[in-house]
């Protein structure tokens, strides 16, 4: 294995139906996922064993041990090859962003690229054995914009156009088994089947506006603040549209430009200093820099 860096990119479930539930307790979801250009980045550099360092400004709190989710994909995945991992992480954690499942599924890539298997039956296989690790870590695979169904495992690519959107955590950690636990419905909706055409990203918001995030009121109710931030997105000049990502506590708004999404974004980071703010281009497959091999 050469030294390999990877990014980690940030899913956004831009629409989130709880359709069911399974009998081991799992729910069922049709979501549509993009990813962002904001992200973890990993640096694999080849060791004899397996080893991880955490720096960033969000490594605070997380585990540097197997426990974290980036060494365990690659003892999932790698063969036994070894790899001195480094992780930067920037996403905050527990936030709705699935950034541990990012930063497994990116170091899977790396491991499955090391061993000469990164295509898609390598992929299929890895996506299949790190569902395990996590619900969201198949999408993450992917890293491109998909419906997801069943538990997360279900994924079909769709086309859409990117969508300039602004990302606000505010630093409120939210455990995802608790939102699922405390939903009152779990039988909603799915989205249409199929799903329509969007030839820009006018249209994709439009549409966006008759879908949901089925956890959006249970995490606002546990985390009023979650309210609070949707509630300053969508006031800010040119939002079109905002909605909680996951189960939350991180939630974007939508703008029809980048120079909309830029405006809010700096308002928004005098106004609320404290919060973590970004933006960028959703789905935009030029800006997805994973993975850089070699
Ligand atoms: C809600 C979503 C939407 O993309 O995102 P996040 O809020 O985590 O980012 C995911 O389904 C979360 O996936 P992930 O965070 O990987 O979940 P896991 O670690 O597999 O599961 C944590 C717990 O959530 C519940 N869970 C998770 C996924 C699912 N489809 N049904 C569930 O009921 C289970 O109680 C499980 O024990
Ligand atoms: N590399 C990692 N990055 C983030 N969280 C991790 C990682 N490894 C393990 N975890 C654990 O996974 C849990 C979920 O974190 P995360 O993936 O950030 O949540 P979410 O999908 O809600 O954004 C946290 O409790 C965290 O301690």
């Amino acid at each position: 294995m050469t030294p390999t860096d990877v990014f980690a990119p940030a899913k956004i479930n831009l629409t989130l139906h709880i359709t069911g539930q399974r009998d081991d307790g799992y729910h069922l979801l049709d979501s549509l996922v993009v990813f962002a250009p904001v992200g973890d980045v990993l640096r694999l550099v080849p060791a004899a064993e397996l080893s991880l360092s955490l720096e960033g400004p969000e490594a605070a709190g997380l585990p540097a041990d197997g426990d974290n989710l980036a060494l365990r994909a690659a003892a999932m995945v790698g063969d036994g090859q070894g790899a001195a991992i480094a992780l930067e992480k920037l996403l905050p954690v527990a936030s709705g962003i699935g950034g541990g499942s990012a930063d497994a599924a990116a170091t899977a890539r790396a491991m499955l690229a090391a061993a000469g298997a990164l295509d898609e039956g390598g992929l299929a296989r890895a996506g299949t054995a790190l569902l395990a690790l996590g619900a969201d870590v198949p999408m993450c695979l992917a890293s491109r914009p998909v419906r997801v169904r069943g538990i997360g495992e279900r994924l079909e690519p769709v086309n859409l156009p990117p969508l300039p959107a602004v990302l606000v955590n505010p630093r409120v950690p939210v455990s995802t088994p608790r939102i699922f636990r405390s939903l009152t419905a779990r039988d909603n909706p799915p989205m249409p089947e199929p799903l329509p055409e969007f030839p820009d990203a006018e249209v994709l918001i439009a549409w966006l506006k008759d879908m949901r995030n089925d956890m959006e009121p249970a995490a606002s109710a546990l985390e009023p603040m979650i309210g609070v931030v949707l509630g300053e997105l969508a006031a800010l000049p040119g939002c079109r549209l905002a909605r909680m990502s996951g189960s939350g506590a991180t939630c974007f708004g939508l703008f029809a430009t980048m120079a909309d999404a830029g405006a809010a974004a700096a308002a928004l980071r005098v106004a609320r200093p404290d919060w973590w703010i970004a933006e960028g281009l959703l789905g935009d497959q030029q800006a997805r820099a994973m993975p850089r091999l070699g």
